[in-house]
């Protein structure tokens, strides 16, 4: 099967009357990784959001395999791994259980995967804690697990190095190439400067559009 793309068409953000872009046209597919970056409030996360279908375009429209987003909702769940700006577990559950959950969304994991998993982020030893009892460097290696846990190819990730200390930055950078280098798709927020980029990157700068 020929790998997903993405792309947005004529694209309009517009927020509490206030206009973020315009006629944005963007297509990104397997392979490739792209960074967006700009000033607080540009619109970023918003871009990422109307690509991942959470949000609708004030104008224009996203398209998955040329396809409207609308008409693809189950291609996209099947394709797409969203992880937001925070960490997006629960508190009060522990490390194994987050992901558990989270994994039975696309693909459920046996426990040994889990822990593998959290052992490849540097929390072995963490896999019964709950949550809310570890940093918030730890929580977001918690997040990030599931993109060890056979994940889809679309990867599309709200600033991913919050709270992370250096060796954890550069293993996700790592982790990010790698995975373009197998044909995923990364489309990413972060202010953070890559130092590990794969061929497919590109960077797509939204304060050089403002609107
Ligand atoms: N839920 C919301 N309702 C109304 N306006 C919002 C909402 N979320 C964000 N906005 C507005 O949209 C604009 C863009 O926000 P967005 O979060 O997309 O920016 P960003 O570029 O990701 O910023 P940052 O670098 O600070 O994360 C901001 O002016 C913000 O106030």
């Amino acid at each position: 099967m020929s790998s997903p793309f993405l792309e947005a068409v004529a694209l309009s953000c517009e927020r509490d009357w206030r206009l973020l872009f315009e006629h944005l046209d963007l297509r990104i597919t397997g392979g490739e990784m792209l960074q967006v970056a700009g000033p607080n409030g540009s619109g970023k996360t918003s871009l990422l959001r109307l690509l991942s279908g959470l949000m609708q375009p004030t104008a224009g429209e996203v398209r998955l395999n040329g396809r409207s987003l609308e008409s693809q909702r189950g291609e996209l769940a099947r394709n797409l791994l969203w992880i937001g700006h925070s960490a997006g577990i629960k508190g009060l559950l522990t490390a194994e259980e987050n992901l558990t959950w989270l994994c039975a969304l696309h693909q459920p994991a046996t426990r040994e995967a889990i822990w593998q998993a959290l052992a490849e982020v540097g929390l072995r030893g963490f896999e019964d804690v709950p949550c809310h009892t570890l940093s918030a460097g730890q929580q977001r290696r918690v997040g990030l697990a599931r993109l060890h846990l056979s994940p889809p190819p679309m990867w599309i990730l709200d600033e991913p190095f919050t709270a992370l200390d250096k060796q954890g930055v550069a293993q996700l950078e790592r982790h990010l190439a790698e995975h373009c280098e197998r044909g995923g798709m990364v489309v990413m927020t972060t202010h953070h400067t890559l130092g590990d980029r794969p061929a497919g990157y590109r960077e797509l700068d939204l304060g050089q559009r403002a609107a």
